[in-house]
């Protein structure tokens, strides 16, 4: 019985593809995939490749045994599945960030921009804030330079995207990396699959690091 994967397509994709080969699994045809979504040549591995919430869905319906997805989503979407393994990519880190001229101490209630209200309104809530978080879909840093908000809550890597913006960070809110979860009845039935994959994968993580 084959082990179903959805892999977060794009960024993750990428960084997680490398760390699969170092397991000593074939990934040529997600490399060569071209439009195609789903894989299914590999007799152990069968994978799908999805927008990271969208993976969780995918989970938590049963539809893959294991997913794999940045704890910025997993976090969001407040999931109840197994956190199994940091796969030690895709590290970058939330933080909370606006303009030079932006006071932090502000008495005026502060608007938010985020793609990510939930860790928006757990951040404010733990240091006794209250804000109005606006949804945004991406390139969040425009919010606070066009007077939409007051500040972002957005994830940061290198930090050029704020430099270039001429944004600075605030606050730090939490970190984020690349995860392993796996669905709950996945774990009990395909128990050897699942412990064979994490197993691949710590040995990858350390050949890499
Ligand atoms: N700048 C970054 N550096 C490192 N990891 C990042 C960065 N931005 C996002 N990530 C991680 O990679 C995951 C996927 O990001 P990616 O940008 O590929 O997709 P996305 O945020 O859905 O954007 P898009 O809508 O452009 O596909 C995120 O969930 C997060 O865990
Ligand atoms: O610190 P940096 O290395 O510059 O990376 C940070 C940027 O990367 C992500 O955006 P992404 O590229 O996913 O585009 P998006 O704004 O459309 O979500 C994030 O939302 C920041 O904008």
């Amino acid at each position: 019985m084959s082990l179903k994967i959805a892999l977060t397509k794009g960024r993750t994709e990428k960084q997680v593809v490398p760390l699969l080969e170092a397991g000593g699994i074939d990934c040529t045809a997600i490399r060569n995939k071209g439009r195609r979504l789903i894989f299914n040549e590999l007799p152990d591995f069968h994978f799908i490749l999805a927008k990271g919430p969208d993976v969780l869905t995918y989970l938590n319906n049963g539809a893959v045994d294991v997913g794999i997805v940045g704890s910025d989503i997993l976090v969001e979407q407040r999931n109840p599945q197994y956190d199994m393994l940091d796969l030690g990519v895709g590290k970058c880190r939330f933080v909370m960030a606006s303009t030079p001229d932006f006071n932090p101490n502000q008495t005026k209630r502060k608007i938010i921009a985020t793609k990510y209200p939930n860790i928006t309104q757990d951040y404010f809530e733990k240091i006794g804030e209250d804000v109005e978080i606006i949804r945004i879909e991406g390139s969040v840093e425009l919010a606070p330079l066009v007077g939409l908000a007051d500040a972002i809550v957005d994830i940061v890597e290198t930090g050029t995207t704020l430099k270039e913006n001429n944004l600075r960070v605030y606050a730090e809110l939490q970190p984020v990396s690349t995860q392993l979860v796996v669905n709950r009845i996945a774990l009990k039935q395909k128990r050897d699959a699942v412990y064979d994959l994490i197993q691949r994968l710590q040995q990858a993580k350390q050949v890499e690091a």
